[in-house]
């Protein structure tokens, strides 16, 4: 394991670049954020810079309240960052509080509650970013039959949101985000309402999907050993106001099964985490 540290000393070893032969997907310069309401301030983002290669899984811990929602809504275009960049595939994603919809197109986003829609049945629910953008009801067809079998749905198309479980539902919600072929996959706890068991059978899966599709991936969860599961590296925040507190890399090969949280590599990033995250606990006491 590595750990890298804004307060490292100028004279340790340069960190390993993950997968250094992909380009830079995304690269997030200075960026700062504070929500001013009618009774206070929070500087909630401050001086975030962080570069994500294509094709890398990029998992965000933290405790409650660092900021993680933030950077990832930021990132997804749904909240206007107060200072600093956000670069996706080369393009500025906010100009002037305004995001650029050709890199939106770019994006899936999948957030805790599935928020599919109750009216429409899986396969509508799927296809629906497709249908806005007007695509063609025999391609739509096909093509949510192709994420159906991706993400093991291919019985339920007909089905509707109530009649499946927690885990199915999630897993519509990653096929409807994967439908317009996004190269950049922004998940919010996506498993964070779902029993232990399910969410370690979705963690295999989304590893599956993420290497299937190739989109690069940034992931919040609360949860260490899912961050190290899932991660190439895992970026740990701190609060008040958040900021990157270190970097884990996971030097472990892929696919990831559920065997891995018993290797010695695992449970050692998982230890340093845990021990910089409860040097936090330390430094507020
Ligand atoms: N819309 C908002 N208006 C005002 N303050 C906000 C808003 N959204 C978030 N905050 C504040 O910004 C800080 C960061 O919140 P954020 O939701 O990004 O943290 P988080 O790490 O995702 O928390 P959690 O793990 O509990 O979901 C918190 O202090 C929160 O109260």
């Amino acid at each position: 394991m590595t750990m890298q540290s804004e307060l490292a000393p100028a004279t340790a070893p340069a960190p390993a670049p993950a997968a250094p032969e992909r380009p830079v997907e995304i690269r997030i310069r200075g960026l700062e954020k504070t929500y001013t309401t009618e009774r206070n301030t929070v500087h909630a983002l401050s001086d975030i810079n962080l570069e994500i290669r294509r094709e890398e899984f990029v998992s965000l811990i933290g405790r409650s309240g660092c900021g993680k929602t933030t950077l990832l809504r930021i990132m997804a275009g749904l909240v206007p960052p107060s200072g600093g960049e956000v670069e996706i595939g080369g393009r500025q994603l906010w100009q002037q509080q305004k995001v650029d919809a050709t890199v939106i197109k770019r994006l899936g986003v999948v957030f805790q509650d599935s928020n599919l829609f109750p009216w429409f049945n899986i396969e509508d629910n799927i296809a629906l970013p497709l249908k806005l953008r007007g695509v063609r009801k025999a391609a739509r067809r096909e093509r949510v039959r192709e994420l159906a079998e991706l993400v093991g749905l291919r019985n339920f198309l007909s089905n509707y949101p109530r009649e499946l479980s927690g885990g199915m539902r999630q897993r519509a919600a990653i096929a409807r985000a994967l439908s317009d072929n996004p190269e950049l996959l922004l998940m919010d706890e996506p498993f964070g309402a779902l029993d232990a068991l399910t969410r370690e059978k979705m963690n295999v899966e989304l590893q599956r999907i993420a290497l299937a599709t190739k989109a690069t991936v940034v992931f919040v969860t609360h949860d260490i050993e899912e961050a190290v599961s899932l991660g190439d590296r895992v970026v740990h925040l701190t609060p008040r106001p958040g900021r990157i507190k270190d970097i884990a890399d996971v030097d472990l090969a892929r696919p990831r099964a559920l065997e891995v949280q018993t290797s010695r590599e695992f449970n050692e990033v998982v230890a340093g985490l845990r021990a910089s995250l409860s040097q936090e606990d330390d430094d507020e006491s």
